[in-house]
């Protein structure tokens, strides 16, 4: 369990309102170090709002909050010497090439010359850019503006990372990309607190997901155990024989049939006993089934069941879900 370990980032009741309207109303976060934390939210929930906060970009109106061991309030530039902030509103400077931006980012982190250089040619090799070096980043792809971003992010050596929003926009590939850069760094003993849209990035990422909505915390843990707070897993027989279908629709009570597909449907939140319990009757009342599936529910069914409104990205992210799935 991830949670022994030190917290890298501890906030208690973080409250932040705009005028009338209450964003934060006193939320909670721990996140240990070396994991991925990831915000999930609708949109407007408070997430850009929640990162802004823990970085020092803006100030709480309420509540405590540590990071990388410097209480924010007494040391925030404690803080800002600990973290690095890839926003959805990048750094990148257009008018310097690849290659100055990491530069500049070495300068503003007083490395000396040599060193400065050396690391920019760590990075570009790293995130391979050492070939567009040379070109300024208006001329790069999406993915290498990020990868570009990311870098220059490094360059400070942070102990935490804020990414916002870090993959929004990027074709799968890129976005598989970046995500294969955050494992290394988490590899490494950084901590990500990272908000998104793709309930599959969270999922395929974040050791532990929370899920902000109407200024609270509404749900908390494991992408598991998220997925376990609500029903919607079923096993799913498949059958060669309209017959045998006929006959295991009988035996089990609250399935559903599939007659164009040959299939039934039958609740289960597929945990062996649950299945052991199916393969029995069938085997009672010897019924061939042709294959059998087990279907957990996945965090798009989460965040629909407990905010009430699907993921803001679930429509652009059902492709490539539908083509994970086939490939399981
Ligand atoms: N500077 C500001 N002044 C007034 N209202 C603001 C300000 N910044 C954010 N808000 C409001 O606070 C709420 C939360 O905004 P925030 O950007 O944190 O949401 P979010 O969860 O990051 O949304 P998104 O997924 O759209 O980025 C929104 O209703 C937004 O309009």
């Amino acid at each position: 369990m991830t949670l022994d370990r030190p917290a890298a980032i501890a906030a208690t009741g973080l409250r932040k309102a705009y005028g009338e309207q209450t964003v934060l109303d006193g939320i909670d976060l721990t996140v240990a170090e070396g994991t991925v934390f990831s915000l999930l939210g609708p949109n407007g929930a408070g997430k850009t709002t929640t990162v802004q906060i823990l970085s020092t970009l803006i100030q709480a109106d309420g509540g405590s909050i540590s990071v990388a061991g410097h209480d924010l309030a007494a040391d925030a530039d404690g803080v800002r010497g600990a973290i690095g902030v890839t926003g959805q509103f990048s750094a990148v400077d257009n008018l310097l090439t690849g290659e100055e931006n990491l530069l500049l980012m070495a300068d503003l982190h007083h490395l000396d010359r040599h060193e400065g250089r050396r690391r920019t040619a760590e990075l570009l090799e790293r995130f391979d850019l050492t070939d567009a070096a040379a070109k300024a980043p208006s001329m790069y792809s999406g993915g290498m503006r990020r990868k570009l971003d990311l870098a220059m992010t490094l360059m400070g050596d942070p102990k935490v990372i804020f990414l916002d929003e870090p993959t929004t926009g990027l074709d799968p590939r890129t976005r598989r990309t970046m995500w294969e850069a955050i494992r290394e760094l988490v590899a490494g003993g950084v901590t990500i607190f990272l908000t998104t849209q793709y309930l599959e990035e969270a999922d395929e990422l974040a050791d532990r997901i929370a899920l902000l909505d109407h200024g609270k915390i509404v749900a908390e843990g494991t992408s598991d155990e998220l997925k376990r707070l609500i029903p919607g897993g079923h096993l799913r027989l498949q059958f060669d024989d309209p017959a045998e279908l006929d006959q295991a629709a009988r035996t089990f009570a609250g399935s559903t049939r599939d007659d164009a597909a040959l299939a039934l449907q039958i609740p289960s939140d597929g945990d062996v006993h649950s299945l052991r319990a199916v393969l029995d009757h069938l085997d009672v009342a010897s019924i061939e089934v042709a294959s059998l599936t087990v279907h957990t529910p996945d965090l798009d069914d989460v965040f629909l069941a407990l905010t009430g409104r699907p993921a803001e990205a679930a429509e652009e992210a059902a492709g490539e879900t539908a083509e994970k799935e086939t490939v399981r």
